[in-house]
């Protein structure tokens, strides 16, 4: 599409101002919206987001405002990138602005508190009648606007979303793939946070190669059960949203839930891990929300209620270890010819 649009980003946090900058540098009509009317002043003089960004200079032409109506009147494309904990106040602060053709795209990668609401979920209800979808993949905010090759899914039951998600936001240095499943892209996007948390853990823990792979592999299964008995794909967990994600998230301190992680696997408490972070890492309420929902719906996920039980029941990681060892043992890959599920 050669079709300049205008755009309109929420949140002016890592990844909402990473995204905003590739969409600007597409040559499409940007603004970034974020509600601190001062540090949206300053990100707009000094054209780089020295609070989640420093360092990046960002395209010259994206707007930073703090004015929702200007940011959201006449706007073709709406990207939330909101934590889950306030995508839905957000939601309905944009519905009186929005125009009726308005495609809404949730980046987001949570889960929300207590109705286990996937973001997308929040849009239906919030914004009903507008088209909606959402992007998710191995996506770290600081490589983006590094300008390190990358690639995203956007998932939408719209055809016309996909296209226009693709066009507007690829780029040579990020792709964008399509997906019908968007609940298995947006839950692959959500349960990767826990298993980064477990990952950063075992890695504080002395964790080798053996283990790491172990994990990972058993975290694919895991996701992919759950998300099975959700209405999602499995088979979207071999994708850029599922493996890809899960590789990136569970392997690098780039990640805020492998650094949450890991400063629990070297003893600090909960409280002060997340208090001391200063962003959003989603995977603790999200760990929450499916410890919940798997117990309710009898689905088998022992790396979640594992890593519950060590941040919420306060039993010692290496008991949680043995157990997990010494369980019973189980198959390997569950969609070949067996229905286990174990
Ligand atoms: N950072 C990444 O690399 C990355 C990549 C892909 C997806 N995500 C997902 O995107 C979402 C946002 O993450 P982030 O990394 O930008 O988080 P962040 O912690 O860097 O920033 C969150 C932003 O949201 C704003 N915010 C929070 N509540 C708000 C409200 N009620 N009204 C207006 N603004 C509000 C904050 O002020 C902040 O600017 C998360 O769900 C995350 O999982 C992050
Ligand atoms: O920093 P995290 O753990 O929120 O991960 C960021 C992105 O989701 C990576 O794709």
């Amino acid at each position: 599409m050669t079709n300049k649009l205008k755009v309109a980003v929420l949140g002016g946090g890592s990844f909402g101002t990473a995204i905003a900058n590739i969409v600007a540098l597409n040559g499409h009509h940007t603004y970034l919206w974020m509600r601190d009317t001062e540090n949206a002043e300053k990100c707009q003089r000094e054209h780089e987001n020295t609070r989640y960004l420093p360092g990046f200079k960002l395209a010259p032409s994206l707007q930073i405002t703090s004015d929702l109506e200007q940011a959201i009147n006449a706007t073709d494309l709406v990207l939330v990138s909101i934590p889950s904990h306030s995508f839905r106040e957000v939601c309905r602060q944009i519905k009186p602005y929005l125009k009726a053709d308005a495609i809404v795209v949730s980046t987001a990668k949570g889960i929300e508190p207590g109705t286990f609401n996937l973001m997308s979920d929040i849009l239906e209800e919030e914004l009903a009648g507008q088209a909606i979808g959402v992007i998710s993949g191995p996506n770290f905010a600081k490589e983006i606007v590094a300008g390190q090759h990358t690639a995203t899914v956007v998932a939408s039951e719209d055809e016309y979303v996909v296209s226009t998600v693709q066009s507007t936001l690829s780029s040579a240095t990020f792709r964008v793939y399509a997906n019908q499943d968007r609940g298995g892209v947006e839950l692959a996007g959500a349960l990767k946070n826990i298993y980064a948390i477990i990952c950063g853990m075992a890695a504080a823990i002395g964790a080798g190669k053996n283990t790491q792979a172990m994990l990972l592999t058993r975290s694919l299964a895991e996701m992919g059960r759950f998300a099975g008995v959700m209405g999602g794909n499995p088979m979207t967990f071999l994708g850029l949203a599922g493996v890809g994600d899960l590789i990136l998230t569970c392997t690098s301190d780039l990640s805020r839930n492998y650094r949450v992680g890991y400063s629990l696997g070297k003893g600090q408490p909960l409280d002060e891990v997340v208090s001391g972070l200063g962003q959003v890492a989603e995977g603790v309420n999200t760990l929450q929300q499916v410890k919940e929902k798997a117990d309710a719906m009898g689905v088998y996920m022992p790396l979640v209620s594992g890593l519950y039980s060590v941040l919420f029941e306060r039993r010692a990681i290496a008991d949680v270890v043995r157990e997990l060892m010494l369980g019973e043992q189980s198959n390997d890959v569950e969609y070949i010819g067996n229905s286990h599920g174990q």
